[in-house]
């Protein structure tokens, strides 16, 4: 038995963490190789290999941020067209089956290649938390925290300065950090992807935080939300790039605009970016990530194939992957209401 593994797609805290409980597992209980493949999906088609380990310098891996594999995108047509030598790879190095850690992206073609004939046991990653069936991926919570602590750090500035602040924190689909993370800092204001936001809304809620005596306000926005059809306001929709992905634009640079326009108000923008997928995870993000990549070792090990490891409770489960690419993951209305109760 020799297993193979990959990260693909955006990196996040705790993907090092997977990998070390997968070697330590497959090496100490099953005597079973593992074989890294390096900067995602691109490793498996240009054989780009590195054995891994049971040694000191894994077992450190915990704490540390990123992913030794390296990760990147490739474009899925180039990907589904490299399937003879991805085969080709796979049995020079005598893989008999690849644990693939990844987001949505990673696991759609974790499926494909299941489908095509490839024993494949996916891990989900994503500090988006947007991969379904599963209740949480690792490197949300780090995400989170780390945008709470900056949001933290901003009341006392916006204060000082009298100054309406927004926030841009990660969420291509999903508001889950922008939530998380607005209610554990008590932003003023939330804007997320799932609920298209009016202008006027945001500014009347501002404008009703001064009214009452207070003196700044905090937004916290997440990238991949767009103004309600038919409001005030519009934003310039970017490009799709080579892997898919819309090239986003700034929308709160752009809300900024407006919000100093309508409240004649001093107004600044943080854009907190890859800050969130930085660093050590943290140590809820160690754990999931350690007990994702024990399980999944066990899962490779003993032959089952075509399943994700999800966290379902308290407990890891397999479930088939078809099941986290079936949709994705985003924030129910209903949980967005609850935030709302607090707005203002
Ligand atoms: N529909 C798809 N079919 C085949 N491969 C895909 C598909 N979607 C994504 N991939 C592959 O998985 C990679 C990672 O996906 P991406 O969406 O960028 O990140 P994530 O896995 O974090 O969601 C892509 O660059 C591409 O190579
Ligand atoms: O700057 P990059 O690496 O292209 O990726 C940015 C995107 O990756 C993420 O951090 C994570 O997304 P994925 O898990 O789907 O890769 C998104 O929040 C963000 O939109
Ligand atoms: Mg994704």
């Amino acid at each position: 038995m020799r297993i193979g593994m990959l990260t693909a797609g955006g990196d996040c805290p705790g993907l090092n963490a997977v990998i070390r409980a997968v070697v330590r597992t497959s090496r100490a209980e099953y005597d079973t190789p593992v074989l890294g493949f390096e900067d995602g999906w691109s490793g498996l088609v240009d054989d780009s290999a590195v054995s891994l380990y049971d040694d000191e310098d894994i077992d450190r891996l915990l704490l540390r941020g990123g992913t030794v594999l390296g990760t990147g995108r490739l474009n899925p047509d180039t990907l589904r067209d490299s399937l003879p030598q991805i085969k080709r790879t796979l049995e020079r190095h005598a893989i008999d089956v690849l644990i693939a850690i990844g987001g949505d992206g990673t696991l759609t073609a974790a499926n494909w290649l299941h489908d095509n004939g490839v024993p494949v046991v996916g891990v989900p990653k994503t500090i988006d938390n947007d991969v379904a069936a599963t209740d949480y991926t690792f490197g949300f919570d780090t995400a989170v925290s780390v945008a709470a602590d900056a949001i933290d750090r901003l009341h006392t500035t916006a204060e000082s300065h009298e100054r309406v602040m927004l926030v841009e924190v990660m969420g291509r689909h999903a508001g889950w950090i922008a939530l998380h993370a607005g209610l554990a800092a008590g932003a003023h204001m939330i804007v997320i992807p799932e609920v298209p936001f009016d202008i006027d809304y945001v500014c009347k809620v501002m404008k009703r935080r001064f009214q009452m005596g207070e003196n700044y306000g905090i937004c916290v926005v997440a990238e991949g939300a767009t103004p309600a059809e038919g409001s005030s306001m519009t934003i310039d929709e970017g490009e799709i790039d080579q892997f898919g992905h819309q090239v986003f634009t700034g929308v709160a640079n752009a809300m900024a605009v407006e919000i100093k326009e309508r409240l004649d108000r001093d107004v600044r923008t943080t854009v907190l970016g890859h800050t969130q997928r930085g660093g050590t995870p943290t140590s809820r993000d160690r754990v999931l990530a350690t007990r994702y990549g024990v399980h999944a070792a066990h899962l490779a090990n003993s032959g089952k194939h075509g399943v994700f490891v999800a966290l379902r409770g308290e407990d890891i489960v397999p479930l088939p992957i078809a099941d986290a690419i079936s949709r994705l993951k985003t924030v129910p209305v209903e949980m967005y209401d609850e935030a709302a109760s607090l707005f203002g």
